[in-house]
Order: C-alpha cells, then structure tokens, then sequence
C-alpha cells in the first residue's frame, strides 16, 4: 500500500450568493439579522486520497469545484467544513505568480517564494541559477516585476512553481504558457517530476493529456465527487456525461412503425452465445436480434447500425450490402450479426435496428438507440475506433 499524501475528508465549501450587490450590505447591517443570501455548495462533502507518486487528474465542467478544491489544498483558501491531512512541501501553478511582489525585482520575489515555501536562504541560493535559466527572460530578472511582459511574468512563476523540487505539484492547465521551446521545457521538467516519484495533481479539460499523464483520476459534477479511479474508466464515463449532455433530450429513441412487422429486442452476446452486458476493446460478439413479421411481404432486409451516444453514425451494416436473404417466416424470427473485432475506444454506444422492404429505402421499422452498450478500453488510442495496424522504422512492411 502506497503512502498517502494528501487525505480529503468530507470536504464542503459554502458560498453565499446575493442576488443584488446590496444585499451583502443590507444582510451586514440587518438588526434582526435577516439572511438576503442563498447558500451554494462549491464543494460538497468531497472525500478522496492520493497517494504518494499519483499522478491525479481532476476532471470537471467549468464551474464544478475545481480550482475550489486546489485552492484549499495549496491552502490559500479556507474549507467550510471537513479537513485535509497534507504530507510536504506542495508547489502550485494554480494561480501564477499569485505569492509575488510587483515591485521587487525577478531574483527577489524567487526568494521571496522560496521562503513562503518554507526553504532556507542557502537552500534557495543553490536553486536560483536553476529558476533563472529555465525562465530566460534574460536581464529582466534583475528588473522589477512590474515591468514584465505578461508571457515573462508566467515564465517566471512557473519556472519558480516548477523548480522549487517540490513533493506535491499542483497544475492548472497552465502547462501550455509561452513559445513552443518553453513549452517542451516545461514537458520535460513534467516528465522528470513524474519520473523522481513525485505527487502530481493536474488539472485540464484536455481529456488525452490527462489519459496520457494521470494514472488516477476524480471526476468533480457540482461540486460532489463523481467517480474516482484509474484514469481510464473515469475519463471515459466523464466524457460520455459530456456527449449525452450534448445531444437534445428529444433525439431518443427515435422509432418508424407499421403493422408488417416489429423489431422486438436486441441481445448482446459473446463468442460463445452467452448474454453480456459490455463488451472488452477487441472481443468477439454476436448480436441477436428478434424481430416479428405480421404479413407476408416480398423479401425484407434487417439493418443494424453503431451509434455513438453524441449521435454519430460509427457503423451501419445491413443484409442487403452483405447479400445475405433473410428467410423470414410469419410471426417471432431471430437474426444473428456476428462482429469479429469490435476495435471501438471506450465509452458507451448505441445499436439501431431496423426492418426495410428489399430495397432497403422504407422501413418498416426503424428502432432508434434501441439497445445501449458500453466497450471497456484500455487506452490504446484517440478518436472513436482503432484500425488494426503495425508501425515500422525506415522500410516497408
Ligand atoms: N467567491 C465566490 N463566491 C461565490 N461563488 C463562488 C466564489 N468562488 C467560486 N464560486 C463558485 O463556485 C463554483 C466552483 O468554482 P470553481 O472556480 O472551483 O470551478 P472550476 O471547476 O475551477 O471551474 P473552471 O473550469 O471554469 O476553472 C462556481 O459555480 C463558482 O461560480
């Protein structure tokens, strides 16, 4: 079991919210202490640990809590109720340049950081060629901050925040400051925090970098916590939350119907026939599909289609593409459609099924997001699905 450093336990920050400007005077002033405020949880009740060496990604919509709960790990805001147990010396990039003095110069205010971060003045000596080369804003170190560039004064607060060798990190998506050289310095200097072992807390809505990065996640929704765990598995439900939150309530379960025929269930089965309820990155599955035909018509074609939950169209397949006759009798018939590698990326999906006439242009029923399923994937790749495929260095395969 890995030591813990950081410990949050039942934590809740309550704001009040006026919805005039004066009402904060008036509830001030009130002899009869009238309330003229509503309370708001930015945090509520949010209990979680990291253990030494994690590398945590905190997933959230904007406004769900996030720089709320950072700003009271770093300690620069007080929590409502609950409690943080904290083990080290913990640097943050969460609000840039935040602990400096505007009019001391660029060597002075690294002195003065190291010093709120509890170093000695011999230990931040040995530290400053370091933070003032990493920032290279050349001369200008010896210059009142004041007189920075913006891109200057975040080079210089980050190459404090980052070289300070701190035992917990904390990042806000500040990783992208300044040209690409800085930037790839700043990855570097990432990369050897993670590789020494240290705590990492990083925030973004970039959703790849923190699959890249994170090797745990907490998912923050309105200020509760929403999932915690392996990055994979919460990445991938917080980004179904996103899509399904995009698409319009009125869009499910779109249905055609007739009184030929109907599409009675989907099941979802592995190699073996046996029902499953999600499907692993690359399995073998079939589905069956048990429809009813009431009157005698010419030839049908059955359709089945992938969608994702944002309503895109992944794959569509039907018996007419395929040439294969579906011999279909009057009442209850079952159809197999058996998918070989099923190379979708995680998240959950949709099968659409459908009955057409032989031409497959009218339906006869159409079932819309009739059966939803979820594909576990280990993060092997972007987008919506893998091809199969090999790398290879200066020949061809
Ligand atoms: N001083 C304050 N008074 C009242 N409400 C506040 C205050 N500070 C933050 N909030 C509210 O608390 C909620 C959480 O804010 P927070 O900044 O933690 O969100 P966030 O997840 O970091 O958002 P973003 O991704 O946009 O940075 C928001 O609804 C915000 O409006």
């Amino acid at each position: 079991m890995n030591e813990v450093v950081i410990s949050v336990k039942n934590l809740t920050k309550t704001y009040k919210i006026y919805d005039k400007p004066i009402d904060r005077l008036k509830e001030a002033i009130s002899p009869i202490k009238r309330s003229y405020s509503k309370e708001f949880n930015a945090l509520n009740d949010v209990s979680f640990d990291v253990c030494k060496g994690d590398i945590l990604g905190i997933l959230g919509k904007n406004g769900s809590g996030k720089s709320t709960l950072l700003k009271i790990i770093t300690g620069v805001l007080n929590a409502t109720a609950g409690d943080i147990i904290k083990k080290g010396k913990i640097s943050s990039i969460l609000e840039l340049g935040a602990g400096f003095n505007m009019e001391y110069t660029g060597i002075e205010n690294i002195f003065l950081n190291g010093t709120i971060l509890g170093y000695s003045d011999v230990e931040i000596k040995n530290k400053v060629n370091d933070i003032v080369n990493f920032a290279a804003i050349g001369d200008f170190i010896n210059q009142p901050v004041k007189t920075y560039s913006s891109g200057m004064f975040a080079r210089l607060a980050f190459s404090v925040a980052i070289n300070v060798d701190p035992d917990i990190l904390i990042v806000d998506e500040a990783l992208a400051v300044g040209d690409l050289d800085f930037q790839l310095k700043c990855m570097d200097k990432f990369n050897e925090l993670r590789d020494l072992g240290k705590t990492i807390l990083y925030v973004s809505h970039d959703i790849n970098s923190i699959k890249r990065y994170c090797n745990r996640c907490i998912w923050l929704r309105d200020g509760r916590l929403e999932s915690v765990g392996g990055t994979v598995t919460v990445c991938d439900k917080y980004l179904d939350y996103l899509k399904r939150k995009e698409i319009e309530e009125n869009s499910n379960g779109y249905v055609i119907s007739s009184d030929i025929g109907e599409i009675n269930n989907i099941e979802l089965l592995n190699s073996k026939y046996e029902k499953i309820q999600s499907i692993n990155f690359g399995e073998e599955i079939n589905i069956k599909l048990n429809f009813s035909i009431y009157k005698e018509i010419k030839n049908i074609v059955i359709g089945i289609a992938i969608m994702s939950i944002d309503n895109k169209y992944i794959c569509g397949l039907n018996t007419l593409l395929d040439n294969f006759d579906v011999e279909y009798k009057i009442g209850m018939n079952s159809i197999f459609l058996h998918y070989k590698n099923v190379n979708l990326l995680g998240g959950s999906y949709y099968f659409d099924a459908a009955i057409y006439e032989r031409n497959a242009q009218v339906p006869i029923e159409y079932r819309g997001k009739m059966k939803e399923f979820f594909v576990n994937t280990p993060y092997v790749g972007e987008g919506i699905f893998v091809l199969e495929h090999n790398w290879s260095m200066g020949r061809e395969v």
